[in-house]
Parts: structure tokens; C-alpha cells; sequence
């Protein structure tokens, strides 16, 4: 018998999971967005940033450890409420797909449960992240265009109203919805595979939580690269450059870059998305933990 979906507790600790994420990986969320999106280099030019650890050390140097959190305080106010967003439509989508509560699901159901949370996510995530990679490129100086988060929206929105700030919902759902099925279900099946004989998935080890966590969050990106590449294009370029959207992004990038292009920054992402889902997970099964102690019943 399985334990009890509770779509609400999901959600005040699918938050607590956000917030953990967010320190854990911001500074590699940084310097992906800055790779993804370097300018092309002129014939005999060398790239502005060499890689990770290049764009990294230029990164402190210029503007010191800080600067690897930059932009931090938009997805520390989205992130958190997306992954409780996020995390309710799984356990939504769990729900839905149970004839009596105590049900268990198959993989596949989990992988269903996570599209659900997918397009949940999108939903209050695609502003968010346009602002965000906005002001992850942005270079510091007098010509710096926003001022931080709340600028940034009111300036997209004085130049192109709503539209321009949900610019890249289609790509985000393209990215999120079979990203979070994968996420979902390969972390179950981790927790599932590496509770030894004898134990149950239900009591929480931290070691497996880490590791289940981390590898689920590289099955995410493994998934989402390609179309993360296209949406930070799309959403930092200027306004008209893309007249059909990603697909327009994605002729271009075939044409001048090739293939390889679409898994550029995914040496940041799989770095980053280790540890930052280790932690997010450990906060989420944490509090879990902590709502089932105090709320047993609910
Ligand atoms: C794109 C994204 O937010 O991915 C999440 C994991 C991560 O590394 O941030 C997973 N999920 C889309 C399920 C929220």
C-alpha cells in the first residue's frame, strides 16, 4: 500500500525545495545563461568566454562573487512559488491518476504526473524567466538597461504589454512539460532502486535523497537543453528579430552554429543541476517529513 497523496503538502514543500535549489544553484545557472548567449566572435576573434571556468573567473574577477548571483532575487521570488506550483501539480497529477489513495503508480503514471507539474510550472515560470535571463546578460556600467527585476517587467511591458513578457511560454512548455516527466519519474525509480531490501522508500535516508535528487535533476536537463538554448535566444533578443519564434531561432542556429550549438552551457547545467536538485529534494522529502509529523492525518 502506498502513503497518501497530499497535493497540499506537495506544495509548501515543493517550496521549501525551491528555495533550497536557488542557493545551491545560481551561480552555474549564471554562467550558463552567459554562455548561451555570448555574441558570435568575428572572423579570427576568440570567443568572450573560453567555458565554464573561463566565464566563471571573469565572472568574479569583474564583478566579484556576487556577480554570480546576479539576477538572484527574481528567481529566489518565482523559484520558490514555481516549485510549490510545481510540485502541486504532481502530486495533482498523482491524484488523478489513482482510484483509491493509497494507490501506487507506475513509472509511467510518474512520468504523466510530472507533465502535469510541467505545465503547471510554465504557467507562473515563463515571465520569470524571461526577466531573468534579461538581466543575467546584462553587463554592469552606465549603459546597464534595467535596474533589477521590477524595471525590468515594467520596462517589457511599457514596450510590448503582457505579450512581451510571456514572450517564450511556448518554448518554456516545450522545455518543462517532457523535462518534469522525466524528472519525476527518475527519481522515484532512483529512490525506488537504491532503497536496500528490507527498508522502505518512505523512510528517508539523506544519502539516497542527494543522489536520487541530483541524478533526477541531470534526467531534467538531459531533456531540456536543446529547447533552454533556443528559449534564452529568443527571450534576450531584441524584439522582432524572431518573427516565427523558436522556429526561427532554431533555422538560424542550424545555419550559422550547428547542431553542437543546442547543447551549449551543458557543462554549467549538469554541474549545477546536481547539486541544486540534491538540495531541492532534501528540502522537499525534509519538510514533508515534518508535515506528515505534525498533520499525520491529512
Ligand atoms: C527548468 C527547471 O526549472 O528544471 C527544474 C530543475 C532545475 O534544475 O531547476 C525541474 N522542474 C522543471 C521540474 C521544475
Amino acid at each position: 500500500m502506498g502513503k497518501k497523496v497530499s497535493p497540499a503538502k506537495d506544495f509548501v514543500a515543493g517550496g521549501a525545495g525551491g528555495v533550497c535549489l536557488v542557493f545551491a544553484g545560481q551561480p552555474l545557472d549564471t554562467i550558463k545563461v552567459r554562455l548561451q548567449t555570448m555574441p558570435k566572435p568575428a572572423p579570427g576573434q576568440s570567443p568572450l568566454y573560453k567555458g565554464t571556468w573561463d566565464c566563471a573567473m571573469k565572472t568574479v574577477n569583474k564583478e566579484g562573487f556576487l556577480g554570480l548571483y546576479k539576477g538572484m532575487a527574481a528567481p529566489l521570488a518565482g523559484v520558490a512559488p514555481m516549485f510549490a506550483i510545481c510540485f502541486l501539480g504532481f502530486g495533482i497529477g498523482k491524484k488523478l491518476q489513482q482510484k483509491h489513495p493509497h494507490d501506487n503508480l507506475t513509472y509511467a503514471q510518474f512520468f504523466k504526473a510530472g507533465m502535469v507539474a510541467g505545465v503547471f510550472t510554465t504557467l507562473i515560470m515563463a515571465p520569470g524567466e524571461r526577466i531573468k535571463c534579461l538581466l543575467q546578460i546584462q553587463a554592469d556600467g552606465p549603459t546597464k538597461k534595467y535596474a533589477g527585476p521590477v524595471d525590468c517587467a515594467k520596462q517589457l511591458y511599457r514596450e510590448g504589454g503582457i505579450r512581451s513578457i510571456y514572450r517564450g511560454t511556448g518554448a518554456t512548455l516545450l522545455r518543462d512539460v517532457p523535462a518534469s516527466g522525466m524528472y519525476f519519474m527518475a527519481y522515484e525509480f532512483l529512490q525506488h532502486v537504491l532503497t536496500p531490501a528490507g527498508s522502505s522508500r518512505d523512510d528517508m535516508s539523506v544519502a539516497r535523497t542527494l543522489t536520487a535528487g541530483g541524478f533526477a535533476g541531470m534526467a531534467n536537463w538531459a531533456v531540456a537543453i536543446p529547447p533552454d538554448v533556443l528559449k534564452s535566444r529568443y527571450q534576450t533578443a531584441p524584439h522582432g528579430k524572431y518573427p516565427n519564434g523558436i522556429r526561427d531561432v532554431f533555422r538560424e542556429l542550424m545555419r550559422e552554429e550547428g547542431i553542437f550549438a543546442l547543447y551549449r552551457g551543458v557543462t554549467p547545467v549538469m554541474l549545477r543541476a546536481f547539486p541544486a536538485n540534491a538540495a531541492c529534494f532534501l528540502g522537499y522529502e525534509s519538510t514533508m517529513k515534518l508535515l506528515n509529523w505534525m498533520f499525520p492525518d491529512e
